[in-house]
């Protein structure tokens, strides 16, 4: 089993076909470069995972030589496998890496014990992936390079370290590796054959050198997907280029001072030109919906199931959110509240209960705001019928992070208390502000209209 080896584009959910044509690798190579992705996995999802672990029929510890314990527990529908290689998808597409033919290897879960020294190796493929699931919080884990580096892999989060680097791992805790080769830039093959004593960079620039039997792809193929990475980079950074958003999104500019043109632009920059222009759209501020109890238990739901390899349609960057059913809603605020909070969008729109086509479809999930997670969400407007936002934290918890909106004629930030809502109809043009310290949690909930 050991030696599977599975297409990457099986695995991801992400996979798009314009990814499979190769463009010319990059001057500081991804493949040389050591990179950590937090929040691949959560809290709640160790309690299960422990489960599985220490259940004895199904522990299948086996001694490596080094003593460590590596289990062939099939750990390949995990939520945190999944997740991982999506985010390592999501990075090599990023960095331009041509995914033709990457293949991963099986996840393998190793128990890393104190005290036990692994020799310094090479990985086996040109990217080594570990991801730290336990959630021990008195415990650590390190990766040690032999020249480079040792940092820490924190409970939760991932480390993709370039199979061309000798390492090692350390401490005390659970992870799960996999590798993955990439044979459209790397022979792999020279990994193994080049003998310990040259330096790293020799093995690196022989085992990166191109296959030469690889067929160019045409023109068009090229042109094509130049575009589309254009498109995608414009997506995701148009805001830095635009002095406005800079102005109120990044350097959290009084809104209410911001000129006619700047709000023309505001309101054009929220707009996609896929939806139906209209200025008319309702607004409803400080309904009091949740208790500080309530929102409390909402904020360590979060904490505890937080993890993120879902893209943002609005932005293309990691969304941060944990999606809630209505029914686990209301299990975790109570029935009444629940039927409370999905009946808003009716408070907004009176016809919407005498409409014979009143009933309403719901899309709920938590959002978490942080420097180090999704810090903004640029202006933009709800492809829902009416949106519902809920804050499960007073703004004296944090600085940055305001929901800013374009009210009418006004842009302005909306201040609201912990256990409110903002009720809005999906036109409304709005964004969070850039977070500069602490954590903002909301709940968010999509309404539609359905048949
Ligand atoms: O979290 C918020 O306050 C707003 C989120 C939002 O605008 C969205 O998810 O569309
Ligand atoms: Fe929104």
């Amino acid at each position: 089993m050991a030696g599977t080896k599975i297409p990457m584009a099986e695995l991801t959910q992400l996979y798009s076909e314009k990814d499979d044509i190769y463009l010319p690798v990059l001057e500081e190579h991804v493949l040389w470069r050591n990179e950590y992705f937090p929040n691949i996995s959560s809290r709640a999802a160790w309690n299960q995972y422990q489960a599985v672990i220490d259940d004895p029929q199904l522990q299948h510890w086996c001694k490596k030589e080094n003593g460590h314990t590596q289990s062939i527990i099939d750990c390949r529908s995990w939520k945190v496998f999944k997740e991982a290689i999506d985010r390592a998808y999501r990075y090599l597409t990023n960095e331009d890496v041509a995914l033709e033919r990457a293949t991963v290897t099986l996840p393998v879960i190793l128990r890393i014990g104190q005290n036990i020294k692994e020799k310094f190796a090479r990985g086996a493929a040109s990217l080594c992936i570990y991801i730290r699931i336990d959630f021990n919080a008195n415990a650590q884990v390190y990766l040690q390079s032999k020249e480079r580096m040792e940092v820490e892999i924190e409970c939760g989060t991932m480390f993709i370290v370039s199979g061309y680097q000798r390492h090692c791992l350390t401490g005390d805790g659970v992870v799960i590796a996999f590798q993955i080769d990439l044979p459209s830039i790397s022979r792999s093959e020279a990994l193994n054959k080049i003998d310990e004593l040259q330096s790293d960079e020799s093995i690196f620039y022989s085992a990166v050198a191109q296959p030469i039997s690889r067929p160019l792809p045409s023109f068009e193929c090229i042109q094509e997907k130049i575009n589309w990475l254009d498109h995608r980079a414009y997506k995701r950074y148009r805001r830095l280029e635009c002095p406005v958003i800079k102005k109120y999104l990044l350097e959290n500019d009084n809104p209410q001072l911001a000129t006619q043109s700047e709000k023309e632009i505001v309101r054009r920059y929220g707009n996609q030109a896929s939806v139906t222009e209209s200025h008319c759209f309702h607004l409803k501020e400080h309904i009091s919906v949740l208790t500080g109890q309530q929102c409390l238990e909402l904020v360590r739901f979060v904490d505890d199931n937080i993890s993120s390899a879902v893209i943002d349609s609005v932005d293309d960057f990691p969304e941060y959110q944990v999606d809630v059913s209505p029914e686990l809603f209301a299990q975790l605020v109570g029935k009444e509240t629940c039927q409370a909070v999905l009946n808003l969008p009716k408070t907004l729109d009176k016809s919407l209960s005498h409409e014979k086509s009143s009933r309403l479809g719901y899309s709920l999930f938590l959002r978490l705001y942080s420097e180090e997670t999704r810090s903004l969400i640029p202006f933009h407007h709800d492809i829902s019928d009416y949106t519902c936002v809920i804050a499960l934290n007073d703004q004296s918890d944090f600085s940055g992070g305001d929901f800013i909106m374009l009210n009418g004629d006004n842009l302005e930030k909306a201040a609201w208390k912990q256990g409110e809502a903002l009720l809005h109809s999906g036109n409304l043009i709005h964004g969070v502000s850039k977070m500069n310290a602490g954590k903002r949690y909301s709940l968010v909930m999509f309404a539609d209209h359905v048949e």
